[in-house]
């Protein structure tokens, strides 16, 4: 507050004082010439009078030739007058006498001027001299010439205090006007602030307190224009928080319809939401086994805007328009799919190097190492400001959403601040955000926070890693960040950072099969018996899943309980995934190689403990997997959020199932009647595995229902809700501080 109001002051003070020096540098020199001329003809005079005075005895004494009494004549006269000097040269141009201090140097100067008398101002090597001439004759006799000098250096030193004196009254009026401009606008100031504060403590609809003055005159404009916003504000906010709790896609739809009326919303991600193809069939449309495409697609079907994602399908040209747009979804299409296209050393670099060899296991601290190459950095840099440059030619308008998706576009916001000022960028981090000393090892560390603090809104999973964020951009940039309000200032630009848990939609209508069909028909596709406990784990095929000591907990709780061998099998759905990583090849070997080993250590009459699916399977037909399962396994050794266990939940209608749940999720937070473990302890994951598959019915009941009711509420519609009902209020918020700003300039400019 006291730098604000220094910074206040400054900006009055300081134009007074430039304008004052200004001044002062203009009217010195002239006080200096007017000074020096009113001494000079002052000396003049006086010099004169001297000369006509001495006129009579040296006319008397000169052709007398008697120089002692002229010696006398001057030294008395010099004494008296308090000139510097005087001398009397004869017609020859000697010097007859001249008194104590006589510049040498003058001598005596020829007469070759008109008249009797001469005045000027010489410079001589002992300083500059005020030199009087008079010619004394008598009558048309010429008998020698006085000389009178005075010393000008006592009336250079009466001009510099002069000077002195008017620089000085200068700064005085400096000093005393600004104390005046400044203490004026300071009451003016605090009289706005003021206003403001009880307008905006009273919601704007509040009315004055008592004892409170009317705003002053000139902010009525302001008022008035503030006030209508934040009734508007108001109105909008309870009309919200008492309607039903309950988020689905007509209360997003109305959402983005009350709060971003007409605003353009544009998403951004890597992973595309349909992907075409090419097969024997002809051109197939898929989508893609993605948390983030389940989540934010039902935004984009709400607000009809545009998705800019890679085209990575190798049918995907032959359907783009000349625009690399198409409209999808293929069978109701309700929002445009643009497509930007890379090159395969482009998707080298930044997909599978940059973000998935670099980023990803930096974010995940799962013991596998990041790399990072220069080269890939490169690749990661161009991407993003492809894909930026996109997100600037499809906007249509200068303030439009901008939703961006995950660690793959971690520059972009900025990119994208730097053209559309006015946007509004969301960003959504999808992985988790490490400590700083982790997030440390990322050469390119800076970059990548400047690059996010580009974001209007950053969102993470849970409060741990938006604290986890707030700390690595303390450690690593100069910001001013307010921990209370989760914002950090960065650069002019202001970056709110919020916790919002991701979710998924919860399921409509009826499934195709009940859950005694799915359990039956899901094993007689894999060949097992009716009765047959059942397991079930879907995944990615990636090294975060834990899928390795899931399949160890199998082995050790057949270990530990022998009566289950052949009475249970546990069904690892691994989507292939980065297969082209070393680290992903190495991975498959190993879960390959453990499955086998199980099985041909526990496999008994037909049935397999292990049963290893490493394929894709469409969302059907993972519900119907989780449908038919007594338990799901979520082993994740650190995982954002994990939505295998929410989907698992959703798909029990039945209200029966048990979830065994990694304690290093981000769902763990929120899903407490899972069994919750640690999944590096074997033996803790071998016990849960055993607990639930014992697990009384009414026990899977209650835990079941009180999950169910918390995903159907905290569904992926509240998600996308949340963030962008905050996205609005800022926007709003943004909308008043630039009115408040350019009010807050017209009347400066006033008081100025
Ligand atoms: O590399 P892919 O297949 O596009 O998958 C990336 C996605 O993988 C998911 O597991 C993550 O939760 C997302 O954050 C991420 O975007």
């Amino acid at each position: 507050m006291a730098l604000q109001t220094f910074r206040l002051s400054l900006r009055f003070i300081l134009p007074l004082a430039v304008v004052l020096g200004l001044f002062a540098y203009a009217v010195v020199p002239q006080v200096d010439e007017i000074t020096l001329r009113w001494f000079v003809r002052d000396l003049e005079a006086r010099s004169q009078t001297l000369v006509s005075a001495l006129q009579e005895p040296l006319k008397e004494y000169a052709p007398q030739g008697a120089t002692r009494r002229i010696a006398q004549l001057l030294d008395r006269t010099a004494q008296q007058s308090q000139l510097s000097s005087l001398a009397f040269c004869d017609p020859s141009g000697r010097v007859v006498y001249h008194t104590a201090g006589y510049p040498e140097a003058l001598g005596c100067p020829p007469t070759n001027f008109p008249g009797t008398l001469r005045q000027s101002l010489q410079d001589l090597p002992g300083g500059r001299v005020h030199v009087t001439e008079g010619v004394v004759r008598d009558g048309a006799q010429y008998l020698g010439k006085l000389m009178l000098v005075n010393d000008m250096s006592y009336i250079e030193r009466r001009s510099a205090d002069a000077r002195k004196y008017v620089l000085a009254v200068f700064a005085l009026i400096a000093v005393v006007v600004s104390l005046i401009t400044v203490f004026v606008a300071h009451l003016s100031w605090r009289g706005w602030m003021n206003a403001m504060r009880i307008l905006l403590r009273g919601g704007g609809d509040a009315p004055r307190p008592q004892g409170v003055d009317e705003p002053p005159p000139e902010v009525q404009p302001l008022m008035s224009d503030l006030r209508a916003l934040l009734h508007e504000y108001n109105v909008e906010r309870r009309g919200l928080e008492g309607a039903t709790q309950s988020w689905n896609p007509d209360k997003l739809r109305a959402l983005l319809h009350d709060e971003l009326a007409g605003d353009e919303v544009l998403v951004v991600s890597n992973r595309e939401p349909y992907i075409h193809s090419r097969s024997d069939k002809g051109i197939e449309v898929r989508r893609p086994a993605s948390g983030l495409v389940t989540a934010v697609e039902p935004v984009m079907r709400a607000c009809s805007g545009t998705w800019i994602a890679h085209g990575a399908g190798n049918a995907d040209r032959e359907v783009v328009d000349a625009h690399d747009r198409v409209r999808v979804p293929p069978k109701n299409p309700s929002y445009t799919l643009r497509r930007v296209w890379l090159t395969e050393q482009e998707e080298k670099g930044y997909y599978y190097g940059f973000a998935n060899e670099g980023l990803w296991p930096l974010c995940h601290i799962a013991h596998v190492r990041p790399v990072f190459r220069s080269s890939d950095w490169d690749q990661y840099v161009e991407v993003n400001q492809r894909f930026a440059d996109a997100v600037v030619a499809e906007a249509r308008t200068e303030d439009p959403v901008v939703l961006v998706q995950d660690y793959h576009f971690a520059l972009l916001p900025r990119m994208v601040r730097e053209k559309l000022p006015r946007a509004t960028i969301i960003m959504f981090w999808h992985i988790p955000w490490p400590n700083p000393e982790s997030f440390g090892i990322c050469p390119w560390r800076e970059e990548i926070l400047e690059g996010l603090l580009g974001n209007t809104l950053l969102g993470f999973h849970t409060p741990f890693h938006c604290k986890n964020f707030l700390e690595t951009v303390d450690r690593y940039l100069e910001t001013r960040i307010e921990h209370e309000a989760s914002t950090i200032s960065y650069g002019g630009d202001l970056t709110q950072v919020e916790p919002y848990p991701i979710s998924i939609a919860w399921p409509e209508g009826p499934y195709p099969e009940s859950i005694a069909e799915s359990r039956a028909s899901v094993r007689a596709e894999l060949g097992l018996p009716r009765n047959l406990l059942m397991g079930i784990g879907v995944d990615r095929l990636d090294y975060t899943k834990g899928i390795l000591e899931r399949l160890q907990a199998v082995e050790r709780m057949m270990e530990l309980h022998p009566s289950m061998v052949g009475r249970f099998s546990f069904v690892q759905i691994a989507a292939p995934s980065r297969s082209s990583l070393e680290e992903y090849q190495a991975l498959e070997n190993r879960v390959r190689a453990l499955a086998q080993r199980i099985n041909l250590r526990f496999g008994q009459s037909g049935v397999n403990p292990i049963v290893l699916k490493v394929e894709h399977y469409d969302s059907d037909q993972v519900s119907r997997y989780y449908r038919a399962a007594d338990v799901c396994m979520v082993t994740s050794l650190h995982d954002g959020m994990n939505l295998v266990a929410k989907e698992f939940i959703a798909a029990r209608d039945d209200e029966l199932g048990v979830l065994i749940l990694s304690q290093f999720t981000g769902a763990a937070r929120e899903l407490h009647e899972a069994l919750i473990i640690n999944p590096y302890h074997i033996e803790q994951g071998a016990d849960a595995l055993y607990r639930a598959l014992t697990m009384p019915e009414a026990e899977q009941r209650e835990r079941m229902r009180s999950m169910r009711s918390l995903v159907r509420d905290f569904n992926v519609y509240r998600w996308a809700g949340r963030m962008l009902l905050d996205a609005a209020r800022l926007r709003r918020r943004e909308r008043i501080s630039a009115k408040l700003r350019s009010h807050t300039k017209r009347s400066l400019r006033r008081v100025r």
